[in-house]
């Protein structure tokens, strides 16, 4: 074969790294284009008759070349993150983790990497995973690092912006709606919906004769809260029993595949070029625009203001309103963002409370000393008396956070390095903080930080290191959960009429020991059926 074609072909390699490390690709367009073509057009530089075994081997030796030097970079005690300690696989490249995160184990793979190298792991090529309390606030908080790519990349350019997906001065101003909607004076607002879906779970689970999957009551409950409040009443899917329309799946199908394309975001403008992914991403823009469109005509489902009040700016406070698209993209998240993490939090406590005989009569004597006889398990002022219901529910967010994994900060390209609790975080560099990781570290939870043990969040507890600084399951700072305190409404108001409503228990030869297995993390974690048995204990609805 031609020595020069190939040394060529070698040298060519070599270049395009060069190249693209210098010029860090945003689509995947051009370079593949440009890496097909460079090997065929060689034959012609260089001056060689083309012949399809020379194409190849200028192809194979082309490739190899260019691989073999990415590698060999990464690798190399010149990369900026070669004092990180992780696995070579994880630091060859990116794609190593995708098919566990396909599988939705992200959150152990991560745990395991901790166990095995530390609190500072680096788990690809540019990105680290820190578990180290100190890092915390210095990384989400205010004046720390900026939202990472992967909170952009899922978004196509015809899907209008939302909270989620936007960074900066943009994030800023959404922040300033979402802020309004979830002050503890809106939330009351919301109340009077909270308390009609879930007096009608309570109605509708007592309609069901024998096992019953809660996860799936859990989700229709939420589907039609979430629904009520941010477009005017959209779903009745309690009522017909079933998510008929397949809303749930559609939205776990796409977030599945987001959370993956989030991971090599070069590729996601070209996935976008496919007529079939077009035509999804507008199908479901118009799903959301529909949605809004229907909200604006018949108004609020409490008559009052809701959700959509405040994201849609229908007060005016606003110099420039945002326009529709922007809006109903603000309710479809508000209906995913709130509704898988809400219902894997109460079927997670439930999980735990049935697995724990001795706690969860705790909890119902608690509720039977605050809501005595007569009084309504949905009154929310009495909620702050339900200490030990708290404990179980902070124990759950630590043992099961409902987004186990999270999304990452970034130091972006071209900015200037960032030393973070001591250590350089490079330009480039992807940073993740798992809550799912960080919450389970001895060094923060001990002893038995494996274990469900909601004392520890008692007062009086007695175990020797709890450090809360390492509890973030609604993340910290300015892109931190803005849900938080209706969730937690939400979680109480739930649990209070349910645990009041009925006696639980796991339904017989449920195998209930395999059911944390069935959490999968997707960015919000999805979850298996939880099939349980209830028996009345008095009727509130
Ligand atoms: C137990 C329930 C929930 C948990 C554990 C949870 C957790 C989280 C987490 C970890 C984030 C990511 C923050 C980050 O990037 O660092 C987040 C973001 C967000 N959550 Fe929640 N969430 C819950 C419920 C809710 C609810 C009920 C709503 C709405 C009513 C909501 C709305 C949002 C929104 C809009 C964002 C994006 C915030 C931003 O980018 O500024 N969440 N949530």
């Amino acid at each position: 074969m031609d020595s020069p074609l190939l040394v060529w072909a070698a040298a060519l390699g070599l270049i395009n790294h060069l190249f693209f490390h210098k010029y860090e690709p945003r689509t995947a367009h051009f370079p593949f284009l440009l890496l097909a073509a460079e090997p065929v057009a060689l034959l012609f530089i260089v001056g060689v008759p083309f012949s399809p075994a020379r194409v190849l081997c200028s192809y194979l030796v082309f490739l190899s070349s260019l691989s073999l030097s990415i590698v060999a970079y990464r690798l190399s005690p010149f990369h900026p993150l070669a004092q990180y300690p992780g696995p070579t696989i994880a630091k060859m490249t990116k794609l190593w983790g995708l098919w566990k995160q396909w599988q939705g184990y992200k959150h152990l793979v991560h745990k395991e990497l901790h166990d095995t190298y530390g609190p500072y792991v680096r788990t690809g090529p540019n990105e680290l995973s820190v578990i180290d309390t100190s890092a915390v606030s210095q990384i989400l908080n205010f004046g720390g690092l900026d939202k990472g790519r992967d909170y952009e990349s899922g978004r196509h350019s015809s899907t209008p912006p939302s909270i989620v997906s936007v960074s900066g001065e943009a994030h800023t101003a959404k922040r300033r709606v979402w802020n309004r909607a979830l002050t503890s004076a809106a939330i009351r607002d919301y109340e009077p919906l909270i308390v009609k879906r879930a007096s009608q779970l309570v109605s509708r689970l007592r309609d069901q004769t024998g096992t019953v999957d809660i996860v799936c009551w859990f989700d229709l409950f939420a589907f039609d809260l979430m629904g009520d409040l941010a477009f005017g009443g959209v779903f009745e899917m309690m009522q017909d029993g079933k998510d008929v329309d397949g809303l749930a799946e559609r939205i776990r199908g796409s977030l599945k595949v987001t959370n993956m394309s989030a991971q090599v975001p070069w590729i996601i403008s070209t996935l976008h070029l496919f007529p079939q992914v077009g035509r999804a991403i507008q199908e479901f823009n118009d799903f959301g625009k529909n949605l809004a469109m229907r909200r604006m005509k018949y108004g609020a489902a409490s008559g009052t203001k809701d959700l959509w009040y405040h994201l849609a700016d229908e007060a005016g406070l606003e110099k420039e309103k945002p326009n529709l698209e922007s809006s109903a993209a603000d309710g479809i998240v508000a209906v995913i963002a709130a509704s898988d993490t809400a219902v894997s939090a109460m079927s997670s406590l439930v999980w735990f409370l049935l697995s724990n005989p001795e706690y969860y009569r705790r909890v119902q004597q608690e509720l039977d000393t605050v809501f005595v006889d007569g009084d309504d398990p949905l009154d929310v002022k009495k909620h702050d008396e339900l200490i030990f219901l708290s404990a179980c529910i902070n124990e759950t967010l630590r043992l099961h956070p409902p987004v186990p994994t999270n999304g990452t900060r970034q130091v972006h390209l071209h900015q200037p390095r960032r030393i973070i609790a001591g250590r350089v975080i490079p330009e480039g560099t992807s940073v993740y903080l798992p809550p799912y990781s960080l919450h389970r570290n001895p060094d923060y939870y001990f002893p038995h930080p494996d274990k469900f043990f909601p004392e520890r969040w008692l007062a009086d507890s007695k175990f020797e290191k709890h450090d809360v600084t390492a509890f973030i399951p609604f993340s910290l700072g300015p892109a931190n959960c803005v849900g938080q305190k209706f969730a937690k409404r939400e979680l109480f108001m739930v649990l209070s009429i349910m645990f009041k409503s009925f006696d639980l228990r796991f339904a017989d030869g449920f195998n209930s020991e395999a059911w944390p297995g069935t959490r999968k993390d997707f960015f919000v974690t999805t979850r298996g059926p939880l099939l349980v048995n209830l028996t009345p204990r008095r009727s509130y609805v």
